[in-house]
């Protein structure tokens, strides 16, 4: 006769080892915290996150940063590669988000449903040499087909795409969730918060600030001359030389490809990008959460310019993007650079638009 409580040890035995097999990390398919009966639990409530992507060189640093933010209780780790490793390996952190693995297309709409907050990543980085519209050609069809998997298992959820080119992938998402009726353009957003966070190290490097106490609002795309801080609007007000306006603009909009030929051929920003990504899904949490004067930039379906798409002041909320902010007045330096960021962007947006439409 079985001993009294043997059963349960044997069987809580037989889920701990599962657990402690490496080949069989929390993936999708082996135990299900929320409906098995297994013991960790998340401690908190919270919002359910999914990764596109999270295997690769933003995803992961993004991933174990998204697995410190307690607002999340379920974390989602998507990848076409490696997210066994990379599933096992964050889940072993004693925080409260819950973390499941998904390889692979197949996998796609569980990884998806019932999501809060979808996070991509994915798709390939820049080399140097190459611009990030050099990157269309492949990311392109990376976007449209994880849009696609989203308008289908989460069209509610909050969608931030880091993918590049932005200017494009974002124009791309926006068609794909037309073309399946569930477009929301509250729910869409390009992220560009590392040009913000470039943009504030940079000038608090300049004028010997502290950069936590700097914000710089970076308007128009994400690409070279589309990427348009407005100096003349930081917090806390400065003024600067016209040689300090010429050397900061042109570092912040060269700053992606600062750091490409520092990487020379092994990638692009990743760990700045994670940190930056995560301080823009933390505020688009807090908006969900119903948090007051949650506002970020970000590219975004927009009527600020003629454009359809562009980067500005958002406020963020429980549906969303709430509020999309004017761009102020601007100097004749920032004028001049706007009518620039626009002609390129058209292109951009529009390239996007098409490709998304055949
Ligand atoms: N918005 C921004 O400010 C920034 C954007 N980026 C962009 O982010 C993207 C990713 O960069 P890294 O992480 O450095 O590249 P990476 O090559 O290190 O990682 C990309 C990951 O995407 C995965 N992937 C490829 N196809 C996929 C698919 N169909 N579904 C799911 N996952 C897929 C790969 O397996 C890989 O793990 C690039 O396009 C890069 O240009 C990079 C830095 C800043
Ligand atoms: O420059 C790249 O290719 C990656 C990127 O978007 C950035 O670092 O801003």
């Amino acid at each position: 006769m079985q001993q009294q409580g043997e059963g349960d040890a044997s069987q809580r035995i037989a889920r701990i080892s599962a657990h402690l097999n490496p080949h069989k990390p929390q993936m999708e398919g082996s135990c299900n915290l929320e409906t098995e009966n297994c013991r960790a639990k998340g401690g908190a409530p919270g919002f359910k996150v999914a990764i596109l992507g999270a295997a690769g060189g933003i995803g992961q640093p993004l991933s174990l940063l998204m697995k410190m933010n307690p607002l999340v209780s379920v974390l989602h780790l998507y990848d076409v590669a490696n997210t066994p490793g990379v599933t096992s390996d964050i889940s072993h952190m004693d925080t409260s988000a819950v973390v499941r693995g998904f390889l692979g297309p197949q996998q796609l709409e569980n990884a998806l449903t019932g999501m809060d907050l979808i996070i991509i990543p994915a798709g390939v980085p820049r080399k140097p040499g190459m611009t990030r519209d050099d990157l269309f050609n492949i990311n392109a069809g990376i976007v449209k087909t994880l849009c696609e998997g989203i308008a289908k298992s989460c069209p509610k959820a909050i969608v931030n795409i880091i993918s590049n080119p932005v200017n494009s992938t974002v124009p791309i998402a926006a068609e794909v969730f037309k073309k399946s009726g569930t477009y929301d353009p509250r729910r869409l957003l390009g992220v560009t918060m590392l040009d913000v966070v470039r943009a504030n190290t940079f000038v608090a490097e300049v004028l010997g600030l502290d950069p936590r106490e700097v914000d710089v609002p970076v308007v128009g795309g994400h690409a070279g001359v589309t990427i348009l801080p407005l100096l003349s609007q930081m917090k806390p007000p400065c003024s600067f030389t016209s040689e300090e306006t010429t050397y900061l603009t042109s570092r912040i909009q060269n700053g992606g490809t600062e750091v490409v030929e520092a990487k020379a051929g092994a990638g692009s920003a990743t760990l700045s990008m994670a940190y930056a990504a995560v301080k823009f899904a933390d505020a688009c949490l807090r908006g969900l959460r119903g948090d007051a004067d949650v506002i970020k930039c970000a590219f975004v379906p927009s009527v600020v310019t003629e454009l359809p798409f562009f980067a500005s002041k958002v406020r963020l909320g429980r549906n969303g993007i709430e509020e999309i902010y004017p761009l102020g007045l601007l100097n004749e330096f920032e004028r001049v650079g706007l009518e620039m960021a626009k002609k390129e962007l058209a292109g951009s947006i529009e390239k996007g638009i098409s490709f998304a439409m055949k």
